[in-house]
């Protein structure tokens, strides 16, 4: 065995980060918030998986008599579920449930887990922290800081926005996407927001949609499209941010296969990340691989309602907040227009591609109802 001094000792104590000791005093070891946060980087991260998706609740509900899953006790259990679910949401206001009068149900049908996380599912890497790049700012970022990581960050993901002339070089706190008041000032490019490793406030003005729903929505029955997502008795202005897109996140090649599931069933949940940056730097865009699809059917929040329109007030935006990884990103829903109190919230369910290379094309199977959107440039069709 070697014999050591004391001060080696202690020098050899202070190396391993992974436990978080910043420093020694007295003896003592003393972890600080930034030598705690800094280790946290070395741990397993923490995320849900699907495979331990609960589902106790709904297969409870399902087989008591459609009578009380119709009735108005139904209703506030429903209520009661999303409320509990939103533990992580301390601004958002309550969701209701509204049928309309219109037939017999009182709830969207008992077949999900109302969730507003991501849930992984088999084959799909867990978040890597590791990689995730902080800022050491103190209180708020200051966007035109050269020091703020994050804002150095978000400009080079604007910058082939901005070199075809997409956006101007500035505007009110950029280069971030959001102005003081969290409003979206871009939209159509990726947001990065700071995370849980950077030294800023939970008040920083780069930190809006892991802060939670902030505008009340309502699950409302409609007469063609099934529920649907409305807003409240206010107006909500445009680039405001509604809520994440949660649900179970797959493979590629699961969610094809859940497709051709959801084809003959006649509604899908499936929305594939195949966002325009992730292109960037093909020669051409048709020779990218989709490598992730985010399901809402078992697992989900009331942004699984969100019908499509032809003539969307909506619009989906990847963000990363947790995970380095450039192909899972949060799917955060953002108005696009201001919307009127008690309209309708919905997103074009059409990628920019399919809609430009008219891939719209008549298919059999039960899903490819007819749009009942309504909009005057309604393009008849869903997907
Ligand atoms: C993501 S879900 C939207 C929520 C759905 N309405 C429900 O009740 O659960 C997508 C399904 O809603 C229906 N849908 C959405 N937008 C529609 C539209 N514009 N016209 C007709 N049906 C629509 C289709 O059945 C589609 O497969």
């Amino acid at each position: 065995m070697d014999i050591i001094s004391t001060g080696d000792a202690i020098k050899q104590r202070e190396q391993p980060p992974s436990i978080g000791v910043a420093e020694y005093i007295g003896g003592y070891p003393i972890v600080t918030w930034q030598s705690f946060s800094a280790s946290q980087r070395l741990l397993p991260p923490k995320y849900h998986r699907a495979k331990d998706l609960p589902h106790s609740l709904q297969d409870r509900m399902n087989v008591l008599p459609e009578s009380y899953r119709n009735s108005e006790f139904a209703r506030a259990v429903f209520e009661e579920i999303i409320l509990e679910a939103m533990d992580d949401e301390p601004s958002a206001p309550p969701i209701k449930i509204y049928d309309n009068g219109i037939g017999q149900e009182m709830t969207p049908p008992w077949e999900f887990v109302y969730t507003n996380n991501m849930w992984f599912g088999e084959g799909v890497p867990p978040p890597d922290v590791r990689n995730l790049v902080s800022c050491g700012c103190r209180g708020k970022c200051d966007p035109k800081s050269s020091a703020c990581a994050c804002a150095k960050r978000q400009q080079q993901w604007l910058e082939p926005y901005i070199l075809d002339g997409l956006f101007p070089a500035t505007w009110p706190g950029s280069p971030f996407v959001y102005d003081s008041k969290g409003v979206l000032q871009r939209e159509g490019c990726p947001i990065f927001e700071c995370n849980q490793f950077c030294g800023c406030d939970e008040d920083c003005p780069n930190r809006v949609v892991q802060n939670g729903r902030t505008w009340p929505v309502n699950i409302v029955k409609t007469e063609r499209k099934g529920w649907g997502v409305f807003a409240g008795p206010k107006k909500i202005p445009r680039g405001s941010y509604i809520g994440i897109y949660a649900g179970e996140l797959l493979t590629e090649q699961e969610g094809e296969a859940r497709g051709l599931l959801y084809n003959v069933f006649g509604r899908t949940y499936l929305f594939t990340i195949d966002f325009h940056h992730l292109k960037l730097g093909l020669k051409n865009e048709d020779d990218y691989e989709n490598m992730y699809t985010v399901d809402a059917y078992h697992a989900g929040n009331f942004t699984r309602f969100l019908n499509h329109s032809c003539d969307p007030n909506c619009e989906i935006t990847a963000c990363y907040i947790e995970d380095a990884d450039i192909n899972k990103p949060l799917l955060a829903v953002f108005t696009i227009r201001d919307v009127e109190p008690w309209e309708e919230l919905c997103f074009s369910y059409y990628g920019d591609t399919e809609v430009t290379k008219g891939k719209l094309i008549a298919r059999e199977d039960a899903v490819y109802v007819a749009c009942s959107c309504g909009s005057a440039n309604c393009l008849g069709k869903l997907f």
